[in-house]
């Protein structure tokens, strides 16, 4: 079954407890939280702080996509605020296997992002250390883009190199997510698909993930 991993991005913010909930009770499988430094991406958006507060708030894993500088500086903050899972862009890690290895040392999974025009071929030396491969679908900074449509060979690239390792490693897409696109993301092999403004963009969130989940 397709894991379904709604972006807090599109909540609103003035009532995140209740738009977490929601999507709990509606079925999601993590929450994805959408860390922006205002360097690595045009956007400022949300630090431990939140994700310490909402950490209570939900069983479900919290799915923690870090799209800043440096991001050795701040894990261990986002380890220490309930984190389940934080995922890396290899563009901004110039030690990537040291990272990587910093965040599984910290006891949390890790996962490694690229952007669109960022090649497979970059992941291939730490696939195997990994727990998640992130394919970024939109240019990342921002919810509620249009879809990139030639990311889905990579997803294919990605599935193969997954295979090839032989190990339980998520393949998950993120941005432009809606049920048309989520069903090419699904047949080209991720299992993990993030939305935000697909879900939060509606009144009634349940149907919206049920929407969005494809089974295969
Ligand atoms: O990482 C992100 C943007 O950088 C978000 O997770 C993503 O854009 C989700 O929003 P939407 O589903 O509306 O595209
Ligand atoms: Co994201």
């Amino acid at each position: 079954m397709t894991k379904i991993a709604p972006s807090i991005l599109s909540a609103d913010f003035a009532k995140l407890g209740q738009d977490i909930t929601e999507v709990e009770q509606g079925g999601a499988d993590y929450i994805h939280v959408d860390v922006m430094d205002g360097h690595f991406v045009p956007n400022i958006t949300i630090g431990p702080l939140v994700v310490d507060a909402i950490r209570p708030l939900t069983k479900l894993p919290l799915d923690v996509h870090l799209m800043i500088e440096n991001p050795d500086q701040y894990i261990p903050s986002f380890v220490k605020a309930g984190a389940d899972i934080i995922s890396v862009h290899v563009e901004a890690c110039p030690h990537l296997h040291r990272t990587v290895h910093m965040i599984k040392e910290l006891g949390v999974k890790a996962g490694v992002v690229l952007n669109p025009a960022t090649p497979v071929d970059t992941i291939k030396h730490v696939i195997e250390e990994v727990d998640l491969v992130l394919l970024m679908t939109v240019n990342p900074g921002f919810g509620g883009q249009s879809f990139i449509h030639s990311v889905l060979p990579k997803v294919k690239e990605v599935k193969e190199l997954v295979d090839a390792v032989g190990k339980e490693i998520d393949i998950e897409i993120d941005g432009g997510v809606n049920p048309e696109t989520a069903k090419l993301c699904v047949e080209a092999g991720a299992n993990v698909l993030v939305a935000g403004s697909a879900i939060y963009g509606k009144q009634d969130r349940k149907k919206a993930i049920e929407s969005i989940r494809q089974t295969r």
